[in-house]
């Protein structure tokens, strides 16, 4: 089994599979779509719900609407009252989550068109839902997935902006110029995986001495900061938190501990300067502050890792999970944690929620 630096690893080459593929894979299903659309609303957990977070910003601003993501479990049971012209997105990469297939069967049974984003066709999610889309990659054989939850983000932003312009609110030549930015950064995927994995190569020693890892983000890395969060518990099973920079500031900063680890992800954009703030209060009270730059930043310590890409901090999820990733399986390997053989079988026997 291909492990999660392998998946990586082969984020580019998915990309690039992506981007070539995009308008046979989502055409079909978006001439269908409701051109008086109002609002989105994606229904997604775990690391697709990350993924969704971190295309949120980008999905906004190029929609010109609201679009919120929803816990299926609590939209299913308590929030089941869905605006007529509300375009619903369900997302499960693996296609087996119980909460995702029931919110699609409540939508369509109440009148709603759901459309489902996954990389399993012939899924349970693949099955019930009308309106299916395929991710465009090969089935992630890896549980703890990276590769699906980045390519999740790009089919995100390419959804927004074919259904933006069907709607009129992008033009030929401003879709052209945001997809030559998302080619460009996919150019740089290779580099920016060297230099995250040597990044993780000098401190993993002192990462593996963490009780808690903390991520912190804003826009579109608040989608990165959950990643982390997600990735560390499952993979690494160490405490982690991943919030965003002002939720952070509101309350959870009470809770820090000298021995956190912090990681502050730095998209460089709107809130940079509120995250220099934060970063000079814990840098007095907490011995390791980690800032992981999209760019280059004058500010960078030799702790830091700048991932050298310069471009609007709407797209910086497409690249800056890939050293959360990466930390996450060094310190899974180094604590020996096997993460090909299920760590507890009975749970879906007992829980069903993997169906
Ligand atoms: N432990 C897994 C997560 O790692 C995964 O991200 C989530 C969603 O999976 P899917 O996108 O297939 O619905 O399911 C479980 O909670």
């Amino acid at each position: 089994m291909k492990s999660i630096e392998d998946y990586v690893h082969l984020e580019p080459k998915y990309y690039e599979a992506v981007l070539q593929n995009y308008a046979d894979l989502f055409a079909k299903q978006i001439a269908q779509l409701n051109h008086n659309i109002t609002n989105v609303v994606i229904y997604a957990t775990g690391s697709s719900s990350n993924a969704a977070y971190g295309a949120l910003p980008f999905m906004s601003n190029i929609l010109k609407m609201p679009v919120k993501i929803e816990e299926p479990s609590i939209a299913e049971n308590y929030l089941l009252h869905v605006e007529p012209n509300s375009l619903c997105i369900a997302i499960s990469q693996g296609g087996h989550s119980y909460s995702v297939v029931k919110i699609i069967q409540r939508l369509q049974d109440a009148g709603n068109t759901v459309f489902a984003l996954t990389s399993e066709l012939d899924s349970p999610v693949g099955k019930v839902c009308q309106h299916v889309l395929n991710m465009g990659m090969p089935i992630e054989e890896m549980p703890y997935v990276s590769a699906g939850y980045s390519v999740e983000i790009l089919d995100l932003m390419l959804l927004a902006m074919l259904i933006a312009q069907k709607t009129g609110k992008l033009s030929s030549v401003e879709f052209t110029q945001i997809l030559a930015e998302i080619k460009n950064i996919v150019q740089k995927m290779p580099e920016v995986i060297k230099r995250a994995s040597s990044w993780v190569e000098n401190n993993i020693s002192k990462f593996a001495t963490a009780k808690r890892l903390v991520f912190i983000g804003y826009g579109a890395a608040y989608g990165v900061s959950r990643e982390g969060e997600t990735k560390t518990t499952e993979a690494v099973r160490i405490s982690a938190w991943g919030k965003e920079l002002e939720e952070y500031m509101h309350g959870p900063y009470l809770g820090l501990n000298p021995d956190d680890f912090i990681i502050c992800l730095d998209p460089m954009g709107k809130l940079h300067d509120r995250m220099e703030l934060l970063k000079r209060f814990l840098n007095k009270h907490v011995k390791n502050v980690y800032t992981i730059y999209a760019g280059k930043d004058e500010n960078a310590t030799a702790d830091d890792l700048s991932l050298g890409i310069t471009t609007s901090e709407l797209l910086a999820s497409l690249f800056m999970t890939v050293p959360v990733h990466l930390l996450a399986y060094k310190l899974s390997q180094v604590k020996k944690i096997d993460l090909q053989h299920s760590a507890y079988p009975d749970f879906d026997q007992i829980t069903a929620s993997k169906i």
